[in-house]
């Protein structure tokens, strides 16, 4: 596994890439302002809000920036309540929420961490995050906005609190939190479970929040929490591949494989739409989605909450030389982006970004995972033809095509025992598009020759 970048914000602090639109049907979203190439950071921006995930992630990381505590010993204990501890005399000095603080010298529940920490804030940038747009009502029962309120109110001293404190300012909060926050992961380390990978904690961050979803996002947002010096807790945000001046650019809310089922429950759930991006409209035609694409292990992502934004970064970009008239919309190549953008480490899903350019503005042909931090040369995102040896069962096809007619062919392949799957889309009633979904890291070159082919 290869180690992060040396300087991955090196392309500058790049707001100016990205303006606000007003966006229908979709609130407002982030728009490129020019056109930008593969690799560009977007966006770099520090939080507005950091609170740690877990009281246990306290013990492992500096309750201010939260890098991991240095061995015993070395990490300097908070001397108010003693149940925080940084990893240095100025982080201690810059010190942690102070709400938080007073509530840790007592017994405090997990689920107050963050409204301890909002609480905290300058009116300022509460206001920042209040400013926010709001997920929908959790399902009743799940968050008890009014239990919350009181136990904050018991264990902050009034004084502290700011104007305004209420019920109903603690559940806009949680709400703003629910469809806002970021997770900054635990460091990976070779050979442990992705899966398991938690947040050691989540931040808010202005700009960030500002991305709409797409299922086929055009960005991807890094974090590097652990390297030296300012700034280790800004979110970091690249272009996948170039994108157009005044396309929306998206992020996707979670990792990329997951099954439209899956997706659209999430989205409406949790973020309160029906996500119509390219993706999706092929997707929602697939019948036998749900039957057939079986357990892929999503429940085990639902859990990591690693990604947030919104969007519908669409056909933005990618292969421009190839689209026929119209908007292009159709002839995204998602073959192409899952090969090229997913990462093929084993059980990851996290999303590849190539590199920033060099300063001379020469593009990197370097990928590096946003989960992982695996980097992967781009000649190696295609593997060799016949190297796999694998068994392939095809599960299902779609009643809906005449396969008589070799017209169109809807596959889902299984490659050994992991779910993993196809899909050729119909080549005769849309278009000439040739739609691919793979999600498997060993795909043969000759499946991919061939679905292009048809
Ligand atoms: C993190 S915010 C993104 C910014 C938001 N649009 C705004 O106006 O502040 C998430 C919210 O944006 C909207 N959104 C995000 N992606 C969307 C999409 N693909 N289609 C429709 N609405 C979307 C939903 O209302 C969602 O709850």
């Amino acid at each position: 596994m290869a180690s992060a970048p040396q300087n991955p914000t090196a392309a500058a602090a790049a707001s100016d890439l990205l303006r606000v639109d007003d966006l229908p049907g979709r609130g407002r979203g982030l728009v490129a302002s020019r056109n930008v190439r593969e690799g560009e950071v977007l966006l770099s921006e520090p939080p507005v809000l950091l609170y740690p995930s877990t009281l246990a992630s306290l013990r492992s990381y500096c309750a201010a920036c939260f890098r991991s505590l240095p061995a015993a010993g070395a990490a300097v204990p908070c001397a108010s309540c003693r149940a925080a501890a940084f990893c240095s005399p100025s982080c201690a000095a810059a010190s942690h929420p102070r709400l938080l603080c007073t509530a840790l010298s007592q017994a405090v529940q997990e689920p107050l961490l963050f409204l301890l920490s909002a609480y905290s804030l300058p009116d300022p940038s509460l206001h920042v995050v209040l400013s926010l747009s709001s997920a929908p009502p959790p399902p009743p029962g799940a968050q008890d906005a009014a239990g919350l309120h009181a136990a904050v109110a018991a264990l902050a001293p009034p004084h502290m609190l700011p104007q305004g404190f209420s019920p109903d300012l603690t559940a806009a909060l949680l709400s703003k939190d629910r469809g806002n926050s970021f997770a900054i992961m635990e460091p990976y380390r070779p050979g442990m479970s992705l899966e398991l990978l938690k947040a050691r904690a989540y931040a808010v961050y202005p700009r960030a929040s500002l991305f709409n979803h797409d299922c086929l996002p055009n960005v991807c947002h890094f974090d590097y929490p652990d390297r030296p010096g300012p700034g280790n807790t800004d979110i970091v945000v690249r272009a996948l591949h170039d994108i157009s001046e005044g396309r929306e650019v998206c992020i996707s809310y979670f990792a990329a494989n997951w099954r439209y089922a899956d997706r659209q429950r999430r989205l409406l759930e949790d973020y309160g739409f029906r996500c119509e991006c390219d993706r999706c409209q092929v997707e929602s035609r697939w019948k036998d989605d749900d039957d057939n694409n079986g357990d892929d292990g999503d429940e085990a992502m639902e859990e990591e909450e690693g990604e947030e934004g919104g969007g519908d970064g669409g056909d933005d970009g990618m292969e421009e030389e190839e689209e026929e008239e119209g908007d292009g919309a159709d002839d995204f190549p998602h073959a192409y982006f899952f090969v090229r953008y997913l990462c093929d480490s084993e059980g990851c899903w996290g999303m590849l970004a190539p590199l920033p350019p060099s300063p001379n503005g020469e593009l990197s042909h370097v990928f590096e995972c946003n989960l992982c931090g695996k980097l992967r040369k781009e000649e190696d995102a295609m593997p060799d033809e016949g190297t796999s040896g694998m068994n392939i069962t095809f599960l299902v096809g779609s009643s809906d095509y005449d396969y008589s007619l070799g017209l169109a062919i809807l596959l889902i392949v299984s490659l050994g025992d992991t779910i993993d799957l196809i899909l050729f889309q119909d080549l005769s009633h849309q278009s000439s598009t040739v739609i691919v979904l793979v999600l498997p890291h060993t795909v043969p070159q000759t499946i991919l020759s061939e679905a292009l082919l048809v």
